[in-house]
């Protein structure tokens, strides 16, 4: 169905739309004329050095900066015309600088739950169903072990995964995957991926947004990639025609030699 501004003007069925998007800020352009659209089933990925504006476009697509020129419309509201605080309920982020944030005595549980209210800590009466379901989640993310410890004794690799299901427990429409394997060893990396791989299997999958800076933690889910460079797109569209070594090396400014890893990342015994 078609969402309808309070103009009346229809909108595109879009996950998200910037048209001519720039932000400014004192006297630098963070963000230039940015174009991109994800449509409903696509999955993405942003590539982009430090630097490059990726943190600035997540935080705009939250609704927690606005654009200073063009039109940004995310899950059929057109900013301007929809209710922020309404928006970012329907938007799951997991980011390591949200880890801060978390109470570190909470149980992990209750963490996870704590994503149904978008509350740090948990202050709403809850259900002892939506506890359960929040075990459940944390289960089906391959957290069982975890139910029942406190978030501080948790590793880094398990935190983020916590981080996961909490956003999931608020049945996202759009999950924002903020460079999740920053400060993860090779095998927490190559598990955590696995688990955003299978969130992407799931019938009624949120659209994913992966944000990283390395072209070897982009799954083949991401089907689709935007290269950012200095505010600006510096290419979007397939991955096949988006990763080759030209465009890499293009991209980078440096020699690029791309290979193809067997798709069986390593994976301990025990996994
Ligand atoms: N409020 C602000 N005022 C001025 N400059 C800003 C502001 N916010 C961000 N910037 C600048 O905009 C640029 C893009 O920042 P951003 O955090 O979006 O980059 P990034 O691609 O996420 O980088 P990283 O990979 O290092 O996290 C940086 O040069 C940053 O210093």
């Amino acid at each position: 169905m078609y969402s309808l501004t309070k103009e009346g003007e229809g909108l595109s069925q879009a996950i998200l739309s910037f048209k001519d998007v720039s932000l400014q800020r004192s006297d630098r352009t963070i963000l230039k004329h940015i174009d991109w659209t994800i449509k409903p089933k696509e999955n993405w990925a942003i590539l982009g050095l430090n630097g490059a504006g990726k943190t600035t476009m997540l935080k705009m697509i939250h609704g927690d900066l606005w654009p200073t020129t063009g039109q940004l419309e995310v899950l059929g509201g057109l900013f301007g015309h929809i209710s922020i605080p309404e928006l970012t309920r329907r938007i799951g982020w997991v980011s390591t600088a949200l880890q801060d944030w978390l109470h570190p005595g909470d149980l992990v549980e209750k963490i996870v739950l704590s994503g149904k209210f978008a509350s740090i800590g948990l202050y709403e009466r809850y259900t002892q169903q939506e506890l359960d379901q929040a075990k459940t989640i944390l289960s089906d993310m391959g957290g069982a072990k975890l139910i029942g410890k406190t978030y501080m004794v948790l590793s880094q690799g398990e935190r983020q995964l916590v981080m996961i299901a909490r956003a999931m427990m608020a049945q996202p429409e759009l999950l924002i995957l903020d460079e999740p394997c920053n400060g993860l060893d090779l095998f927490a990396r190559e598990s955590l991926l696995q688990r955003v791989a299978k969130i992407a299997d799931m019938p009624n999958s949120p659209a994913l947004l992966f944000v990283s800076h390395y072209t070897e933690e982009l799954m083949p889910c991401f089907q689709n990639v935007l290269l950012l460079k200095n505010g600006q797109v510096f290419q979007k569209g397939k991955r096949k025609d988006i990763l080759t070594n030209n465009n890499l090396a293009n991209f980078y400014e440096a020699p690029i030699q791309t290979a193809q890893i067997d798709e069986d990342y390593p994976q301990k015994q025990s996994d």
